[in-house]
């Protein structure tokens, strides 16, 4: 019979009991430190660990099968002595006669020898060497396998103390619940501690196969916050522990790469998070540098570099893309005019973790706004004008504003929306517009109410950008897919792109000539700058080499914007 049932659920029986006692016993006790003592006792969560494991043990003893006897052998032999001295029977013929065959004696043997065995698990002995203090003294055994034991240790400097100092999520310690951070640790395996480096400690941990014994005495209990183990980190940076210097245990440290996202599974360290790499093999959480200490040791490594953009390397003039389609058919290269958008770089953007959350777009809700960027001449057109041409009804362009005059052939709101020089500067000023800029004397831009205007008309909304701008894209309203278009290699830029002219300017003449190895390399250089700096925001990266090839998965990705789950900044779901 269990001590105490706990009845089928976790509600019942000594659950019940243990969440009643402290306010039963509230009126015998007067003091209220002792009444707040009973308290925490009764509601600890090894109390509450305790009674699992009874209920295991009992739940397993109850269906453990118990032997009737164990001698049967000798039983049997004793009928057997008995039956001879009677008048034999037919029947007691047969029973002798079975019982006296060798695999029937064989059988009750080994039916004994199960019997008399016991099963139960042999605990180890508690060291005798206890110390006086013995109540506040835990003995822990831990079986260690292959896998690290998942705790890290610290020492405490003024009394040489050696304390757990974090429990990896998922361990071998966090799976035990035995080990808890803050549990002073006095003995590995009977080797004395104190007055050993924490670098010791950890090579007789690794040394040690098997059982490992750990004498501890248990640090003030913690409470789990409770919203732990919900937060998803894109990452913005490349993390390596073995390149930190500042990681207090290297081997506890995860690896991870721009792009990733993150599980974060505690955060009680304001300074290392415990994380693992969503959708990854490894169960076990890893140290990673908690945000707000990325961002203090980002803002102190490059306090230049993350405050000014640099410069893309293009020519003085920068054409601005958005505005090509209605300048179809033209090969050209020409500038128009100079972006005038601010390219300030706000200090709060150091890339480090991004909060994302999962979002799959609902069937018939507003596509999201696709946003290509690239350097100069890599095909950025090209690709958007094949995807066009490939579904007119799905995918559309902004039809950017101009401040100069209509000409004869055009129509307003088709080529541009033809809008007065006043009109146009009174925008700026209201922040209509994404990007804007002049070119011989008139005002261009791409206005925020032309991107709501082809996404109201339930089309894709195809715009190429400056990565600077994507700032003001990045809201719940647009949530932008970003893909970065980059060239290939030089050698593979020179074979695919030998027939492509450029148009140069000079003053306001343009002439058309093949692209140069300079032309080829100022783009890489382009693209790699724009990689470095923005390429914490690209969702896809196509490298342009064949077009069609570079098409065919640009399409595919889109299509699956449209249809799967996508990682996305979490505010974008709060809408
Ligand atoms: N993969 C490719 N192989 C060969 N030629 C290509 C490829 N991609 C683009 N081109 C050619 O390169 C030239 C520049 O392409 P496109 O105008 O699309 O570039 P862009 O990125 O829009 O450049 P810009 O910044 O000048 O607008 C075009 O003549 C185009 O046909």
């Amino acid at each position: 019979m269990p001590a105490l049932a706990t009845g089928p659920g976790p509600d019942t029986g000594l659950y019940e009991l243990l969440s009643a006692l402290p306010s039963q016993l509230q009126m015998y006790v007067k003091s209220a430190e002792d009444r707040s003592f009973l308290h925490a006792m009764f509601s600890a969560r090894s109390l509450h660990s305790l009674v699992k494991i009874h209920e295991k043990l009992q739940h397993f003893e109850e269906r453990c099968p118990s032997p009737v006897l164990d001698s049967a052998g000798a039983l049997a032999q004793g009928v057997s002595d008995e039956l001879q001295t009677k008048p034999l029977s037919a029947d007691i013929t047969e029973l002798l006669k079975l019982l006296s065959k060798p695999h029937v004696k064989s059988l009750l043997s080994v039916h004994d020898t199960v019997a008399q065995k016991s099963y139960d698990p042999e605990l180890p002995p508690l060291p005798d060497d206890i110390d006086d203090d013995e109540d506040s003294v835990k003995i822990i055994r831990l079986v260690k396998n292959k896998e690290p034991l998942g705790a890290t240790i610290k020492k405490d400097e003024k009394h040489g103390a050696i304390t757990i100092a974090r429990i990896m999520k998922g361990g071998a310690a966090d799976r035990s619940g035995l080990i808890h951070v803050g549990d002073e640790l006095k003995e590995v395996n009977g080797i004395p501690v104190e007055g050993k480096k924490p670098e010791d400690i950890i090579q007789l941990l690794s040394q040690s196969e098997g059982a490992i014994t750990f004498k501890v005495v248990p640090g003030p209990e913690t409470e789990v916050p409770a919203n732990e183990n919900k937060t998803y980190m894109k990452a913005l940076f490349d993390y390596e522990p073995e390149e930190d210097k500042a990681i207090p245990c290297k081997e506890a440290g995860m690896a991870f790469k721009k792009g990733d996202v993150l599980r974060v599974m505690s955060q009680e360290d304001s300074t290392w998070w415990q994380a693992k790499i969503e959708g990854g093999a490894n169960p076990r959480a890893g140290l990673i540098p908690s945000k707000h200490f990325q961002e203090r040791r980002f803002a102190l490594q490059q306090p230049t570099a993350n405050t000014q953009p640099q410069k893309i390397s293009r020519k003085p003039s920068v054409l601005r893309r958005s505005f090509r389609l209605s300048k179809r058919g033209k090969k050209t290269n020409k500038s128009m005019y100079e972006c005038k958008k601010s390219e300030r770089y706000d200090t709060a953007d150091v890339p480090t973790y991004e909060e994302v959350a999962p979002y799959c777009r609902a069937h018939g809700a507003k596509h999201r706004l696709v946003a290509l960027l690239g350097p100069t001449g890599v095909g950025l057109n090209e690709l958007k004008r094949k995807l066009l041409i490939s579904d007119p009804q799905h995918f559309s362009v902004t039809i950017p504003h101009t401040s100069r005059s209509k000409r004869n052939q055009e129509n307003d709101g088709v080529e541009y929306h033809f809008i007065s020089k006043q009109l146009f500067e009174t925008d700026i000023l209201n922040n209509k517009f994404i990007e804007y800029g002049e070119y011989k004397g008139n005002y261009y831009g791409t206005s925020l109410d032309s991107i709501r205007s082809v996404i109201a008309k339930n089309k894709v909304c195809l715009l190429d950008v400056q990565p600077h701008s994507l700032k003001q894209l990045r809201t719940a309203e647009f949530k932008p897919y970003v893909v970065f278009v980059k060239p290939p290699s030089i050698e593979r830029l020179r074979e695919t792109r030998k027939n492509t002219q450029t148009i140069s300017g000079k003053g306001d003449k343009d002439s058309s000539r093949p692209l140069t190895d300079e032309d080829y390399q100022e783009m890489i250089n382009a693209a790699q700058l724009t990689e470095n700096q923005y390429g914490h925001l690209f969702d896809l990266v196509i490298v342009n080499d064949d077009l069609a090839s570079a098409f065919g998965e640009l399409r595919q990705a889109l299509k699956k914007v449209e249809t799967e789950t996508h990682w996305v900044p979490v505010s974008w779901t709060h809408s």
